[in-house]
């Protein structure tokens, strides 16, 4: 796959928040999913979201992205310039590549949709695959389809779920690459994974929640740093994190 051009980003410390959150609190009954979580995303950064299962993870992206309403807390964003990218490709299989396209910027009543398409398309490097039906594509191109989706109104922040979790260590590189060069263009990125090298190889910054509670906040390798894991793998130092935390 070609690459995407890649410009230089924005410098992620001295960008201006394009996403912030105060006191984010989600409760579902008597369960508190998030406890209180804060954070600022600055334009072309990189935010890794990691902790363990139940940690509140998908919960704080859902109010991100304002698909749900937080309990306690304010968002502050950039209106209906949040991209979404769920879990799992949300498409219609019958439908081909392009179509899905068309159909979402239609539901999402995206400005001049016809360029949307196209330019997501060519974001994703989908256009070849534009006439293909849905449920005929391999998962690496399913999630492309499922991230041009999450492109389609031109967003500053985009918010993805577990991106990577199905794909194969080819596809995924394919699919950082395409991340990279959104980074590289602006856009303020944050996912969750469980795949947390993915934190330490391409994040700027690593969220730590565990029991719906920001932990820490800083880089992959003042992570490590915090419990003195430096030159211990990545993961090892996550896991020796979280038992030192109590988790
Ligand atoms: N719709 C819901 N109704 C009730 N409880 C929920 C709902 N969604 C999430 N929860 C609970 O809130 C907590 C946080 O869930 P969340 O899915 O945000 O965690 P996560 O960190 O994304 O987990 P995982 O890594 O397993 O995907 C969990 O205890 C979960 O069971």
């Amino acid at each position: 796959m070609e690459r995407p051009a890649v410009s230089p980003r924005p410098d992620p410390v001295t960008a201006t928040p394009v996403l912030s959150a105060r006191t984010l609190v989600k409760r579902y009954g008597s369960r508190t999913a998030l406890a209180g979580v804060s954070l600022a995303v600055k334009a072309g950064e990189l935010v890794a979201v990691i902790g363990p299962n139940g940690a509140g993870k998908t919960t704080l992206l859902s109010l991100l992205a304002g698909l749900a309403a937080p309990d306690e807390g304010e968002i502050f964003g950039p209106a209906g310039k949040v991209g979404w990218v769920p879990q799992g490709a949300a498409v219609y299989g019958r439908l081909t590549v392009r179509e899905n396209l068309e159909l979402f910027a239609q539901l999402e009543a995206v400005d001049d949709p016809e360029r949307r398409v196209a330019e997501a398309l060519a974001a994703c490097a989908l256009e070849e695959r534009a006439a293909q039906r849905a449920e005929a594509l391999s998962g690496g191109l399913k999630q492309r389809l499922n991230l041009a989706i999450g492109l389609l109104a031109d967003p500053s922040v985009l918010l993805l779920d577990e991106p990577t979790t199905a794909l194969d260590p080819r596809q995924r590189d394919n699919f950082w690459s395409i991340l990279s060069g959104l980074a590289g263009a602006g856009t303020a990125i944050v996912y969750t994974t469980h795949l947390v090298h993915e934190a330490e190889q391409y994040a700027d910054r690593v969220l730590v929640i565990a029991d719906g509670e920001l932990l820490f906040e800083g880089s992959p390798g003042a992570l490590a740093a915090a419990v003195g894991a430096q030159g211990l793998d990545f993961e090892q130092a996550f896991v020796r994190f979280l038992h030192a935390r109590g988790h």
